[in-house]
């Protein structure tokens, strides 16, 4: 795996037409990934798009529900041929249990690979001032992260998402094998925007990461074709 392979894309764009025109501007990615606002606006089929170009896909529609309708998403999501499935740790262990044995029956059955359902554990948009004062959680921010995450791998989970401040910890923690993945992630020369808990891409990677999911700095750029090997540079 080259350094590259772990830069996750978002294709946080509002048409499948913009999303294909991102995922031809930028060959050199390898793994990308489908949020709420291109799957709720353009449906599916961008899914079949990734495939058939041979692209690691990370479904991200976090999702967060009771454990039957969340175990329902999950399976139908396993059918789609992904790589990384997202749902909120604070479904509860029932939920996440739920949703990760569904995943792997549905995926089993059609007889795909089993993705990988990871927990969201705070997002990285959430300050310890508003997880304490709007949120009323009564625990430090890292380590309430660091609770959800062993919540998410006490209940079969293969992984969670954090953001970069708090990696080291979930990977001392949780150990070698569990897959963690930040957002939140900022090289020196882009800007923070709405993400409060941030690192550059390599600090992100030297402290316990194994994908970082980096949007802006390069979607946003002037050239993002220089930014994502800007960013592959600082890496290496
Ligand atoms: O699940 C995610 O990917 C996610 C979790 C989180 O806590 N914070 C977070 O920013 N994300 C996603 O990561 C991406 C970050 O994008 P940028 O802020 O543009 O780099 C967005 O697509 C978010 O939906």
């Amino acid at each position: 795996m080259s350094v590259s392979d772990c830069i996750i894309v978002p294709l946080d764009v509002p048409s499948e037409l913009e999303a294909i025109a991102l995922i031809e501007k930028l060959p050199q990615v390898t793994f990308w990934k489908v949020g709420l606002e291109l799957f709720v606006s353009s449906g599916p089929s961008i899914l079949k798009i990734l495939n058939d170009r041979q692209k690691r896909i990370f479904l991200d529609l976090k999702f967060h529900d009771i454990p039957n309708t969340i175990a329902g998403a999950c399976a139908a999501a396993a059918r789609y041929g992904v790589d990384l499935i997202t749902i909120h740790a604070t479904c509860g262990k029932e939920g996440l249990q739920h949703a990760q044995s569904a995943m792997q029956t549905s995926a089993e059955q059609a007889g795909l690979p089993v993705p990988k359902l990871i927990a969201i554990t705070l997002l990285t948009s959430i300050s310890s001032r508003s997880l304490a004062f709007e949120l009323k959680i009564p625990l430090e921010l890292p380590e309430y992260a660091l609770h959800m995450a062993l919540l998410a791998q006490a209940s079969g989970l293969s992984g969670a998402v954090c953001s970069p401040q708090e990696v080291a910890q979930l990977r001392q923690s949780c150990g070698d094998d569990f897959t963690l993945v930040c957002p939140g992630v900022r090289p020196t020369w882009a800007e923070v925007g709405d993400q409060k808990r941030v690192m550059t891409p390599a600090a992100a990677l030297k402290a316990g990461a194994n994908y970082l999911v980096v949007g802006r700095p390069i979607t946003a750029a002037d050239d993002p074709v220089r930014a994502f090997d800007r960013i592959c540079e600082e890496l290496s």
